[in-house]
């Protein structure tokens, strides 16, 4: 099952234009989709869309082949949402942060409080699972805030930035896990470093002016790279290419 922004319109202010009109997008259904685009790029209101967290003013957001658009409550059960800022509550521990998250999304009390476990296992935190959220570093926010996706059995998971503002020991153990989860749930982020992720994605997709100016496999991204790229920059020149701010070649 894939997420899908069905010919959107969304305006955060009635008498603004619309940030998105007639906005067709689908979430590969496997595999890392990384989003880029400029800021304002309309990146954060494509996910607040497929969240569910906004409505849009006109179209659908679905999960397609279930029959739920973003409007059912059943609809947020199976996609899991994180915001740059995990919003944890400071005086939970990690676990029972995570098992409070699975409880809201539909799981029983033991179930949860058993999955919580389980997940902070899979995201590497077993041994801080019994630390307040407050004494947590922002790397390892962010991995509770996937253990949370984990325990309530999402079916596609939606990262906002999540490498932002991580020291490179952090990122590294962040992408070791992202890379173990894509392997098993679809997962769309976006982000500005595509130095480093360009080539753990399976997808990238690149929007601008609230439209997508390219979709499609990680290799094929590459190959809009001026032949002069040096080496390492290819993902950054394809992106230069793409957005028209270098010519090809
Ligand atoms: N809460 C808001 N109220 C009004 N306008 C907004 C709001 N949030 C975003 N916008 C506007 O919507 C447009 C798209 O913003 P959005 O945050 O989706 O872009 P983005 O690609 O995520 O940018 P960034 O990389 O800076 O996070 C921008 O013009 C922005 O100014």
């Amino acid at each position: 099952m894939s997420l899908q922004l069905d010919r959107v319109t969304f305006r955060y202010r009635r008498w603004e234009r619309p940030v998105l009109s007639g906005f067709s997008y689908e979430v590969p259904d496997e595999g890392l989709t990384i989003l880029l685009g400029p800021n304002g790029a309309g990146k954060s209101t494509t996910m607040s869309l497929l969240a569910g967290t906004v409505a849009p003013g006109g179209g659908k957001v679905r999960l397609k082949g279930s029959g739920l658009t973003s409007a059912a409550r059943e609809y947020r059960r199976h996609v899991a949402w994180l915001p740059q800022k995990v919003p944890t509550s400071r005086q939970l521990t990690a676990r029972e942060y995570v098992a409070y998250v699975a409880w809201l999304k539909g799981e029983d009390r033991t179930e949860a409080w058993e999955r919580a476990g389980t997940a902070l296992g899979q995201v590497g935190l077993a041994e801080q699972s019994g630390r307040k959220t407050a004494e947590l570093s922002g790397g390892q926010l962010r991995r509770v805030g996937i253990a949370c996706a984990l325990a309530h059995d999402a079916q596609v998971i939606l990262l906002d930035e999540p490498t932002a503002g991580l020291d490179p020991h952090q990122r590294t153990v962040f992408r070791d896990v992202l890379r173990k989860v894509t392997e098993r749930i679809p997962v769309l982020m976006s982000t500005h470093d595509i130095a480093d992720l360009a080539d753990e994605a399976t997808t990238v997709s690149l929007m601008n002016g609230g439209r997508i100016l390219h979709h499609g496999a990680t290799a094929t991204f590459l190959e809009h790279a001026r032949p002069d790229a040096a080496p390492g920059r290819q993902a950054e020149s394809a992106y230069s290419v793409l957005m028209g701010l270098e010519d090809a070649a």
